[in-house]
C-alpha cells in the first residue's frame, strides 16, 4: 500500500479526519474548502502533530503508537500551494539545493520541460514554470514520495497542461507515490489514480 492514513486532528474549531487506505499512484485528496486537507499533508510530511493516528507509507511507519518519525527522516518531497522557490538564487541553485547525490538533474529537467530555464531568476518565471521548478527541486531530494498541495491552481489551461504531464510522468514512469491536493473534478479525475473525498 502506498499511503496508510487514520488522523484525527483539532485545528481551533475544527475537526480534520481521515481514514483512508490506498495503492499504487496517485492519491488525491478532494473536498470543500477548510475541511483540512493541506493538514492532513502537513501531518505526513511531519509537519503537524496528529492528536491521534496512524500514518504509514510505503509499508514504513512513520506515525503511530511510540513512533513519530522526525520530519527529516520522512523523505517526503513537499510542493506548497505557492512553489516557495527562493528568490535570492537562480533555477539552477533552486533545483540543486538539498538535491541527493546520484539524482540525475538533466533527466528531472528533461521531463519537467525547464531545461531551459536554469539560469534564469525565480521572478521572472511564469506560474507554471514555478510550479515545474518547485516539483523538480522536490524530486531531486530523492524523496520516498511526494505532497502536491493544488499543484495546477490559478493556472490557465496550457500552464496546467504542461504541469499535469509532468506529473503524469512521475507517477507512471517513476512511479513514486503521490499524494494530491486538489478542489478540482477534473483534475482529480485525470491524476488520481484513487479519489478520496474528505467530507466535514
Ligand atoms: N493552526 C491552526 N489553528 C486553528 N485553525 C487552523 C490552523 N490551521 C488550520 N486551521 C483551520 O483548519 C481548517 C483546515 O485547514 P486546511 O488548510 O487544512 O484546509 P484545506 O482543506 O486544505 O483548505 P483549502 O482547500 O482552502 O486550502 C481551516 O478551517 C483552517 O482555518
Amino acid at each position: 500500500m502506498s499511503f496508510e492514513i487514520t488522523v484525527a486532528k483539532r485545528l481551533g474549531e475544527i475537526d480534520v479526519a481521515l481514514e483512508m487506505v490506498a495503492g499504487d499512484g496517485a492519491t488525491v485528496l478532494f473536498g470543500p474548502s477548510g475541511v483540512g486537507k493541506t493538514s492532513v499533508l502537513n501531518m505526513v510530511a511531519g509537519l503537524l502533530r496528529p492528536d491521534r493516528g496512524r500514518i504509514v507509507v510505503g509499508g514504513e511507519m512513520l506515525f503511530g503508537t511510540g513512533v513519530d518519525v522526525p520530519i527529516e527522516r520522512r523523505r517526503a518531497g513537499y510542493v506548497f500551494q505557492e512553489a516557495r522557490l527562493f528568490p535570492h538564487q537562480c533555477v539552477r541553485a533552486n533545483l540543486t539545493y538539498g538535491a541527493a547525490a546520484g539524482v540525475d538533474v538533466t533527466t528531472v529537467t528533461g521531463f519537467l520541460g525547464i531545461d531551459d530555464l536554469l539560469d534564469r531568476w525565480p521572478r521572472s518565471l511564469s506560474g507554471g514554470e514555478a510550479r515545474r521548478v518547485a516539483i523538480g527541486r522536490a524530486l531531486l531530494s530523492d524523496p520516498a514520495f511526494l505532497l502536491l498541495d493544488e499543484p495546477l491552481s490559478s493556472l490557465d489551461r496550457a500552464r496546467r497542461e504542461e504541469v499535469m504531464r509532468g506529473i503524469e510522468h512521475i507517477r507512471d514512469v517513476l512511479t513514486l507515490p503521490i499524494l494530491m491536493v486538489t478542489h478540482d473534478p477534473e483534475e482529480a479525475e485525470r491524476i488520481g489514480t484513487r479519489i478520496v473525498t474528505m467530507a466535514r
